[in-house]
């Protein structure tokens, strides 16, 4: 088992295009840590250079303690210790079973009774005992994916890397494939990379998940944390499909050119020093709206600031409908949901989603909306690019906008003067 690094990691493709920019990220030892992104974010190529098919150009790669990669220098794939498992093709359809699972073992020599006894035990333990002169022809997309996990771990590898590699399955198959995942890399304490397009996926698995946008690192942090603390309008809107509303900040935040308006008591405001999302150590960082973090508990929008711009990011779980022919929104779209609706509204040009809880509401129907919690991201607030172990980076606008003072560590701990700053 091993830790993960990168360190300052680009990779340029021939041709000029940025595949990474400056990533650095440590997975630990025996972590399970989880890639998403929008396409073309850069998902495949970290994994891809963790992997060794890709060299980066600038920065290294560490797994446990030797450094397997700068630009200079790159070991190869199957002398780094990994096991990975692709959404696809990923068993030999011309091999048994058996000798599907073996051919690492082939590889690294390992003796014929040896190769048996170990193929034997991996079978087992992805459910699959005595199946080593199945033709996969005969298995289940399920089977065949427990097949390519059994070859990916029969090396006894130290990092486990995964593409896709439930994504090509059906519900609930997948989610029963899930479970045993989780559970099987846990038990044998293997370190895991896994990319996914599933955010639901994401957050379900990991033990941390990292957010990638145009290359770069937009936050690493535990599900629970990029829920509740996004560093970003871009990461909740990503994680949480929050709607994003540009406007002004001055106590209550008001909407650019929209009835839009919410009080003090129901924002947070983040991404200044007093957010947690800011902090460099995660376990520092109290619960939103707990009595240790007042600074960025809804109704402590230090009130008296003109913050100037700023974007608001309302979670669909904190937006409620309330039937009203007087209404000045319309549901445009309607789907069930177990605890209510997954309701579109559109509201005076702005299209918002709501999920609260209970609500049932057709399409068509006029509508009142009530926002009852928002954050609010002051334009030029320090924004913490992870709460995790992860790099700290601005999103590539803040990094633009020329208003940022560094890195959040650059600041004094909860300083007022800090909180200050934050508007334009
Ligand atoms: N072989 C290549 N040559 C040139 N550019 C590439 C190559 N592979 C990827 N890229 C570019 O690198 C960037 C990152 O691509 P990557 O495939 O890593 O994204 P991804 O997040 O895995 O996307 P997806 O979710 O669509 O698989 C994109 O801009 C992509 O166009």
């Amino acid at each position: 088992m091993s830790s993960v690094s990168l360190e300052s990691v680009s990779l340029a493709y021939p041709g000029g295009r940025l595949g990474l920019a400056d990533v650095d990220l440590r997975v630990g030892d025996g972590e399970f840590v989880a890639l998403v992104g929008p396409s073309g974010s850069g998902k495949t190529t970290l994994l891809r250079t963790v992997a060794g098919f890709l060299t980066p150009t600038a920065g290294s790669v560490r797994i446990g303690e030797a450094v397997v990669a700068t630009a200079a220098r790159s070991v190869e794939p199957e002398r780094r210790g990994l096991g990975m498992v692709f959404q696809q093709h990923a068993v030999w359809p011309h091999w048994n079973v058996g000798r599907n699972i073996e051919y690492p073992l082939r590889r690294a020599g390992v003796a014929r009774a040896e190769r048996r006894r170990r193929v034997a035990e991996v079978l087992e333990l992805v459910g699959l005992s005595g199946a080593e002169r199945r033709d996969p022809a005969t298995l289940s997309g399920g089977q065949r994916q427990r097949v390519a996990i059994a070859r990916a771990i029969v090396g006894r590898p130290r990092v486990l890397l995964l593409d896709e590699a439930l994504s090509a399955l059906d519900e609930p198959l997948r989610d029963r494939l899930r479970l045993e995942l989780r559970a099987l890399t846990r038990s044998l304490g293997l370190t895991v990379i896994h990319v996914t397009h599933d955010r639901g996926e994401a957050l379900a698995l990991a033990d941390r998940v990292v957010v990638l946008d145009g290359g770069r690192v937009q936050q690493v942090g535990t599900p629970t944390e990029l829920i509740e603390r996004p560093a970003s309008p871009f990461v909740a809107a990503f994680v949480s499909d929050a709607t994003i509303v540009p406007g002004r900040l001055h106590g209550a935040f008001r909407a650019d050119g929209h009835p839009l308006e919410v009080p003090a008591a129901r924002l947070r405001v983040r991404g200044g020093a007093a957010d947690p999302a800011s902090a460099a150590d995660p376990a520092s960082a109290a619960d939103p709206g707990s009595a240790a973090d007042p600074a960025s508990a809804p109704g402590h929008a230090r009130d008296t600031d003109d913050m100037g711009a700023a974007e608001l990011s309302i979670q669909p779980e904190h937006v409620s409908v309330v039937p009203d022919p007087e209404g000045d929104a319309v549901v445009s779209s309607s789907l069930f949901g177990r605890s209510g609706d997954e309701l579109v509204v559109d509201w005076a040009g702005v299209t918002i989603r709501s999920r609260a809880s209970g609500v049932r509401c057709g399409e068509g129907t006029r509508v009142r909306v009530v926002v009852e919690r928002a954050d609010a991201f002051p334009s030029g607030a320090l924004q913490s690019g992870s709460t995790g172990s992860g790099r700290l980076a601005p999103p590539r606008d803040a990094q633009s906008g020329g208003a940022q003072a560094g890195a959040p560590e650059d600041l004094p701990a909860g300083s007022e003067a800090a909180a200050a700053t934050v508007g334009s």
